[in-house]
């Protein structure tokens, strides 16, 4: 088992991702429980997603209950303890941090023959594990669909506000905590995400690294152009995905994943290669069974969906059409 300076103590593996180990941990003063992950900064990509994470957090700190909260970045240079320090919130950095930083734009490894360089990012607990887990492990349910719905919007529309794009949107990447009013979900991963520097505006700034899970991107983003409307396009796939139970199997790890795909053939393509195949493609909503979804929902998803960016809502426009959409069934439950 990993070992953290005493302030903490780690009481089990969680979970593990590509780039590091996540563990459930109390903080030694107060039994406050915490998750820590481990991220090993061996080469400069991972080196350079572990920033990517930092940056992101570091700059929504608490700020929005829908996207995970971390209380501390502890950088670890070597094999002991001693090595272990706690990396600046503010924008100061230690000349550790900095080479770090070095190593990752000069495509170095961090300490040459060095495996014990590690970000440990400590953050709140999340008992509910990730959504794509959760989704699969209960049975489709209305109300709890709109909660995501209207959480997710709300937290993206937060993190555009803020001018952080997350760009890797997915059920696996977000986390879920058993609140007394129902689930509360927490936007994390932020590994690949870009917090864009100034006073610019997401929706037109470009960003040309194509990146995200497959089945989640955008068409645009197979193309290498494209901007912060590419997460509501994958935040559409997540909600279809979600709302009709679709899932595939992971080739590498296995797992059962919700995602949508078009079968061509034997092989499976995301949605957005197929509408950049073919710019006139129908996407047919829902596809399974028709009383799955009520029709706002389809036309919601279609709106969120749309090929031409430009014609995609924004996170601000879904926040207020979601909660129009919840605010019109709230009163027809009540009769008003
Ligand atoms: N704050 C947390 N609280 C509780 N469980 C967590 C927390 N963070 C991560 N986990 C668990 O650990 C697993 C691995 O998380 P991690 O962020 O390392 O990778 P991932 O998103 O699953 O994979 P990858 O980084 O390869 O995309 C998650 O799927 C989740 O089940």
């Amino acid at each position: 088992m990993a070992e953290l300076p005493c302030k903490y103590q780690i009481l089990r593996e969680v979970g593990r991702g590509s780039y590091g180990v996540v563990y459930e941990a109390a903080v030694t003063a107060t039994g406050l429980r915490v998750a820590v992950k481990r991220t090993r900064c061996s080469e400069p990509e991972t080196v350079e997603m572990a920033l990517q994470e930092f940056w992101a957090l570091r700059s929504v700190q608490s700020q929005h209950r829908n996207v995970l909260r971390m209380s501390e970045c502890l950088l670890q240079t070597g094999p002991g303890l001693s090595s272990v320090q706690a990396v600046s919130h503010r924008r100061q950095q230690t000349p550790r941090h900095l080479l770090l930083v070095e190593s990752c734009l000069k495509g170095r490894r961090p300490c040459a023959g060095d495996d014990a360089v590690s970000l440990w990012f400590v953050t709140e607990f999340c008992d509910g594990g990730n959504l794509n887990d959760f989704l699969l492990a209960h049975s489709p349910d209305p109300r709890l669909h709109r909660h995501v719905m209207q959480q997710l919007a709300s937290a993206i529309s937060f993190l555009h506000r803020n001018q952080i794009v997350h760009r890797d949107l997915k059920p696996e990447n977000v986390l879920v905590s058993q609140g007394e009013a129902g689930p509360e979900l927490k936007v994390a991963d932020f590994g690949l995400s870009k917090v864009c520097q100034g006073n610019v505006n997401v929706n037109q700034h470009r960003f040309s690294s194509a990146c995200g899970s497959d089945f989640y991107m955008a068409p645009e983003v197979f193309e290498g152009r494209y901007t912060a409307k590419a997460d509501i396009f994958s935040l559409g796939i997540l909600f279809w995905a979600m709302i009709e139970m679709i899932t595939f199997r992971d080739a590498d790890s296995k797992k059962e994943l919700l995602g949508i795909y078009i079968c061509q053939g034997k092989n499976l393509i995301s949605v957005g290669e197929a509408m950049l195949d073919n710019p006139n493609l129908e996407l047919h909503i829902p596809i399974k069974n028709k009383k799955s979804m009520p029709n706002e929902v389809c036309v919601l998803i279609l709106d969120m969906l749309a090929l031409n960016a430009k014609e995609r809502l924004d996170a601000f426009e879904l926040e207020k059409r979601i909660e129009q959409l919840c605010y019109g069934e709230k009163r027809q439950r009540s009769g008003a």
